[in-house]
């Protein structure tokens, strides 16, 4: 399989406190990575240095065996990030926050948009303000996301906070699917997975030094 993302020598220090160094990994097509640790081991870190929303680390990244610099703005467009924060606007409606999301990479499209609310369960919530909705519903919003832009990796910090359980079942079936069409997964959360594909797993917080390992 084709290599989508990988990492060399990463390391990364926040308030003076090593998080992780020497970290190595590769992730290719149809492979999902789970990056597991404790509180304040440096997941979400992690995940916004591969997402491009941290600098502040050394080491190196490439995207399609091209350092990341070199092609930004195609790695920011086959890229989805949904982060620990669902990311809406809490003045806007479902359907609002999705068109202005959408517009970022192509015109938006009402029925698409319609479509991946009633795929998170959103089915009549789409012009309410988010405001009136629960945290699993603003959850759910952002991970409507995940229907609307065909991006080949998913960067997803805590998919699963504030989702029911047939809702996790369902984005888990989501996650294998994309695997199996061929897309890549990084995410963390503190779930157990139960996933028809294979998983990899970054395991931070060990002595400052990371590894991966199959699980
Ligand atoms: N914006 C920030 N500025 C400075 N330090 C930060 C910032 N965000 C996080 N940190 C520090 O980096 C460390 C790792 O935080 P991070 O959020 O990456 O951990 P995590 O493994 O995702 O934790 P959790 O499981 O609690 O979500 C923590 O010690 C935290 O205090």
């Amino acid at each position: 399989m084709q290599e989508l993302l990988s990492g060399q020598n990463l390391a990364c220090e926040r308030d003076d406190r090593l998080l992780f160094s020497k970290l190595d990994f590769k992730l290719h097509c149809g492979e999902v990575l789970q990056i597991a640790g404790p509180n304040g081991s440096g997941k979400t870190s992690l995940l916004r240095i591969l997402a491009g929303l941290l600098p502040d680390f050394d080491g190196t990244l490439f995207f399609q065996g091209k350092p990341v610099q070199s092609d930004s703005d195609h790695f920011r467009e086959n890229l989805l990030f949904i982060g620990h924060q669902p990311g809406i606007k809490l003045n806007l409606t479902p359907e609002e926050n999705l068109r202005w999301y959408q517009s970022l990479y192509h015109p938006a499209d009402t029925d698409q948009i319609y479509q991946a609310l009633a795929q998170v369960k959103l089915t009549g919530f789409e012009d309410v303000p988010c405001y009136t909705l629960s945290a699993g519903q603003h959850r759910r919003v952002a991970l409507a996301r995940l229907f609307l832009h065909a991006a080949p990796l998913w960067i997803l910090d805590e998919p699963f906070t504030a989702i029911d359980q047939g809702g996790v079942k369902e984005i888990e079936q989501l996650i294998a699917d994309h695997a199996q069409q061929g897309g890549s997964v990084i995410l963390t959360t503190h779930h157990n997975l139960s996933l028809p594909v294979e998983l990899n797993v970054i395991q931070l917080g060990q002595s400052h030094q990371s590894e991966t390992e199959q699980a």
